[in-house]
């Protein structure tokens, strides 16, 4: 478990981590997600204590990383894939990190297995494409078997089946118990390979929920009907304060409607389903089909981050 208390990080007058309150659970994929120069990077840097906070405090399992020796086996972090000395191999890398966080050898042979990387261990990395370096760093991330995993970008540069695999790998330590935290800038990323999302914009949090939970945020959630009164129906839900048209000719409702008879489709924004439920019984109009289209979790993404992100697009970076 992460927990981040009012954390806050300035650099000159600019704050990149703003008053962030934050419990990063055990057990779960967590997504970081947030526009560029949101303050993800920033925030991984101070959990994992490269960086002292200027205010607020953040502990891992409960201590400040800062307090922990052999940092390896509490926390295992891939910042940058990039940032690495080409000039060795993989497997002198791994062994260089080994002995400085006491972690038996055994590990680096171990973990560029489960990367995937086995084969290529002995080349210099200098040879490595991105999505290989991306590996490695995981392989890195790996080697002390921590309970905690950080991830900046894991995804960038990884071909599909690289970022299947790698979702698969986050989705199998969460449920081995442990604390996994990714943080990406695309909400595509983040759809397949989350079940929480932590949002920020401008270092403050905006969201801290389920995917699921996220999606219902959309202000467009639009629900589609079908009912063989179609014309009473919408004259009732409008009369609700409902945004009613028709629903378009591609929508499922009306698809369903031409296999089972003539039923009216309509698309509602502004009333829940429950509730159009209910006024369609009080009514007295058969329903044929009621179903929730959450707005998708992109637009809900670029809605809630708008203001931030033309923040950061108006200022010199
Ligand atoms: N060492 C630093 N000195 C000054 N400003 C910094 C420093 N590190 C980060 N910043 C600023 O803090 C803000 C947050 O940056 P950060 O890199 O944490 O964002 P991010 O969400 O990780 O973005 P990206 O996805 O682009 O990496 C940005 O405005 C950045 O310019």
């Amino acid at each position: 478990m992460i927990e981040l208390t009012d954390l806050t990080k300035r650099y000159g007058d600019k704050t990149a981590v703003d008053h962030l309150t934050v419990t990063v659970r055990s057990g779960t994929v967590t997504g970081f997600l947030g526009p560029n120069g949101s303050g993800k990077s920033t925030t991984l840097r101070l959990i994992l204590g490269l960086n002292a906070p200027s205010s607020g405090a953040v502990t891992v399992d409960g201590h400040p990383f800062t307090d922990r020796p052999r940092g390896l086996r509490h926390v295992g972090a891939l910042l940058d894939a990039q940032d690495i000395h080409g000039g060795r191999s993989a497997v002198a890398h791994l062994k260089s990190l080994a002995v400085s966080n006491r972690i038996p050898l055994r590990r680096v042979g171990e973990v560029l297995e489960e990367v995937g990387l086995a084969e290529a261990g002995r080349k210099r990395i200098g040879g490595y494409s991105l999505g290989m370096k991306q590996r490695l760093g995981i392989a890195g991330a790996l080697l002390g078997d921590p309970p905690v995993l950080l991830f900046d970008e894991p995804l960038n540069g990884l071909d599909p089946e690289g970022v299947r695999w790698v979702r698969e790998m986050f989705q199998r330590l969460a449920k081995e118990g442990r604390t996994v935290f990714v943080s990406s800038h695309l909400m595509s990323e983040m759809e397949h390979t989350a079940e929480r999302l932590v949002v920020i914009g401008r270092g403050h949090l905006i969201a801290d929920e389920t995917l699921s939970e996220f999606s219902r945020r959309g202000s467009q959630a639009t629900v589609l009907v079908r009912t063989p009164e179609a014309a009473a129906l919408a004259a009732i839900l409008t009369a609700e304060g409902a945004d009613v048209q028709p629903a378009a000719a591609d929508s499922a409702a009306d698809d369903d409607a031409d296999a089972d008879g003539d039923a009216g489709g309509l698309a509602v924004v502004g009333l829940p389903a429950p509730k159009i439920g209910e006024l369609a019984w009080r009514n007295n109009i058969m329903l044929a089909e009621l179903a929730t289209q959450n707005a998708s979790l992109e637009k809900a993404f670029m809605e809630l981050t708008a203001d931030a992100v033309e923040y950061a697009a108006g200022e010199a970076r």
